[in-house]
């Protein structure tokens, strides 16, 4: 699909103000995916789709987890979390994007795992990166990301898991085992 044409199709999903983070995050998608040699026309549709489902009614996302047969476990944590396992699948039934990379790089966007591909990697990051968020810590990712992208993704984790506590709020375990996974194959040199 071209770019013009999904655009068009998130347009009417989101915000203005979503919109305008969407096309950051491809922005910064399609430099990440070219210097890491990745299919860029897929890593852009997975950019332009990550937040497909983000407005979606909390009812009905959480329908699609039951019917979908997603993990139940999601419905226990905030819905800010249900966006990215539900997109996944809405864009699969109501546009036709059946491509599983696409869909699990839409699916992890949020929290992240562990075992990324980099296909994964590059669309977590660009959503966390994107030039227009300015949370303490970016920086730090922006700067390591083009030299060494899982310790850009294991700062990323770490800065999520230390806001969220810092706010008393429950964390979805699969950030704890991305950061755990980054810092055992890079800080320990194990
Ligand atoms: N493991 C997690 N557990 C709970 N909340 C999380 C976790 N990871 C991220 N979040 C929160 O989810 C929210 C949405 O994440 P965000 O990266 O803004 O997604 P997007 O902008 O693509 O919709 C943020 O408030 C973030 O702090």
């Amino acid at each position: 699909m071209e770019q013009k044409k999904a655009l068009k199709i998130v347009e009417k999903q989101l915000t203005k103000k979503r919109y305008d983070h969407t096309v950051r995050v491809m922005e910064t998608a399609l430099d990440l995916a070219a210097h890491y040699e990745l299919d860029t026309k897929k890593v852009e549709l997975a950019a332009i789709f990550h937040d497909y489902a983000k407005y979606r009614n909390p009812e009905e996302m959480k329908r699609w987890i039951i019917e979908e047969k997603l993990p139940q476990d999601l419905l226990d944590y905030h819905p800010e979390l249900w966006h990215g396992p539900v997109g996944s699948k809405m864009i699969e039934r109501e546009i036709g994007i059946g491509d599983p990379e696409i869909q699990s790089a839409i699916y992890w966007h949020t929290t992240g795992k562990r075992n990324m591909s980099l296909f994964e990697q590059v669309i977590f990051i660009a959503d966390y990166i994107e030039p227009g968020r300015d949370f303490p810590g970016v920086d730090e990712v922006r700067e390591v990301v083009y030299k060494d992208i899982d310790q850009a993704c294991w700062t990323a984790a770490r800065n999520t898991i230390q806001f969220l506590m810092s706010k008393n709020q429950p964390i979805y375990p699969d950030t704890f085992q991305l950061y755990n996974e980054k810092l055992g194959r890079n800080m320990n040199g194990r």
